[in-house]
């Protein structure tokens, strides 16, 4: 019998066919597939031979040494990496040479930069006649970085990002700002009605049309989705995903923002202060209902409901009876909250970004009014927010799994409570309020995201903390919202 070929718990390999020399991988029979180490991935090619084109850092701290592969697209898989998080994969076929043997294998591509290793060599990759053995490092030999010294050295040069703005109303205030915000800093931004999407629904060369025309890959994706749109605007976003693209605010995220009775318990799960809430959808027992959130008076909500229109304040309980029941009567479906009486008709909006409030605004209702929407007379002001309600708004972000949000909260005795959180906030009340470029922070952070995906610099992200900071500082007119068909 032949001796088997022995392969140590890490090993060199190389890629021929990818132009890859040298990365050190680490076998691992505990897991099935192999992976590489991946970014900006891009399909190409025609629907029935689809290939992937991406690029690879194979040094370690070294992300200016950049090798552009290709390879045939056989598949795209849900892979379960080991922390547990599930991800789409492109896989492709590439020959992996390792000592003196060259063979076939599968490789999913994912991003492993914060892995130790490139690449990770699992047993279906492993063949019949070879033996792993835990105590060997490297029973194939040593190869090393040196063989990418001749390489072309990537400068960290600041690439224009194609940026894609997912709309039905490119003329209102946000979408024009996210527009010229984008457009200063260098980068192309388009205007893509979601309506008008239409998607071919293919696992290996996803792509998206607009009136019948393919779109090309974009970089980044805003979404900006109307309430009217949410199931299909999420549908074209998750495609757009499948190209490659970076999403801002994520399909599910979105979803779950969108789903009052759903956001409601995410934020209760994660301890996130909030006024308490019962449910209902035609009770039987309307004077349980409200003894739930402790008697009258308190805020009959419509979940359709939104500048305040279906919010009703019932001081006494015999008033909250007949307006449970007139809208059971409707077949409405709403929620029944405390009534924070202390806010004194003033709710403060904080926006978030990339985990941090970049700006903040206060609304006051008028006179006699307790809702303090803009749109029901309300007025907007500066505010500058506690470090509690910072904290509460960056975690009710975290919480819905939203980059971008409209955080919105009461100022109670027993601190900040969160009202809702919006996915796809105005910028125009925030940004005449505080006179903060909130437009500008939010292409910084795609830039910062998409930058990330490609390789480092990671220089950048403090200097954007500074520049966060300064923008905070700043002031400038109050103004007029609204009109925005933001949330
Ligand atoms: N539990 C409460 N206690 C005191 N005031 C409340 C309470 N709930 C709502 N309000 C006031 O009523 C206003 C409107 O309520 P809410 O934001 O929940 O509904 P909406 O504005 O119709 O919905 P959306 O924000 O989605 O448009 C709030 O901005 C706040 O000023
Ligand atoms: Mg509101
Ligand atoms: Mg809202």
């Amino acid at each position: 019998m032949s001796e088997p070929f022995v392969l140590g718990w890490e090993e060199w390999a190389a890629f021929p066919g990818l132009g890859l020399p040298a990365i050190k991988a680490k076998v691992d029979t505990g897991a099935r597939t192999s992976a590489l180490h991946a970014v900006s991935i891009e399909p190409f090619g025609p629907v029935d031979k689809p290939q992937v084109r991406f690029i690879m850092h194979p040094v370690p701290d070294r992300p200016e040494v950049e090798v552009t592969c290709a390879a045939p697209a056989v598949d795209r898989r849900e892979v379960t990496s080991s922390n547990g998080e599930t991800e789409l994969r492109w896989v492709i076929e590439a020959r992996v040479k390792i000592g003196e043997r060259e063979w076939p294998i599968e490789v999913t591509l994912t991003n492993r930069e914060t892995m130790q290793y490139r690449m990770l060599l699992g047993r279906a990759a492993i063949l019949d006649d070879m033996v792993v053995s835990p105590t060997t490092s490297c029973a194939q030999g040593e190869l090393g970085y040196e063989l990418y010294k001749d390489f072309p050295r990537r400068k960290p040069v600041k690439r224009p990002l194609r940026i894609a703005i997912l709309t039905r109303e490119p003329k209102n205030y946000s979408s024009q700002r996210l527009k010229e915000a984008a457009e200063a800093k260098g980068h192309v931004a388009e205007m893509i009605n979601t309506a008008r999407c239409t998607m071919a629904i293919n696992a290996l060369s996803p792509a998206v049309f607009y009136d019948g025309r393919k779109l090309p890959r974009y970089d980044a994706v805003i979404p900006r989705i109307g309430a009217s749109l949410t199931d299909y605007g999420m549908a074209v976003l998750r495609q757009f995903e499948m190209t490659g693209a970076y999403i801002l605010n994520s399909a599910p995220a979105i979803g779950a923002s969108r789903d009052k009775l759903y956001a409601h318990q995410v934020l209760a799960r994660a301890g996130i202060g909030m006024p308490t809430t019962a449910f209902a959808h035609s009770p039987k027992d309307t004077k349980n209902l409200i003894s739930h959130v402790g008697g009258a008076p308190l805020v009959v909500k419509l979940l359709e409901s939104t500048q305040g229109k279906g919010v009703v304040l019932a001081e006494t309980a015999k008033a909250a009876e007949s307006v449970i029941d007139a809208f059971r009567g409707l077949e409405a479906n709403f929620i029944v909250q405390e009534f924070v009486k202390e806010a004194a008709g003033e709710d403060i909006r904080a926006l978030v970004v990339g985990g941090k409030v970049v700006a903040a605004m206060k609304r006051k209702a008028q006179a006699g009014e307790f809702r303090s929407n803009l749109h029901r007379g309300g007025e907007a002001m500066r505010v500058k927010l506690t470090k509690e309600e910072r904290a509460t708004a960056l975690r009710a972000a975290k919480a819905m799994g939203l980059a971008v949000a409209g955080v919105d909260l009461l100022r109670s005795d027993t601190g900040p409570k969160v009202l809702e959180v919006n996915s796809s906030p105005g910028l125009e009340g925030i940004e005449k309020t505080s006179g903060k470029d909130v437009a500008g922070l939010l292409i910084d952070h795609i830039e910062a995201h998409v930058r990330t995906m490609t390789g480092p610099p990671r220089r950048r992200a403090r200097s954007r903390k500074a520049q966060a900071a300064r923008a905070e500082a700043g002031a400038g007119p109050a103004g007029e919202a609204g009109r925005d068909a933001a949330e």
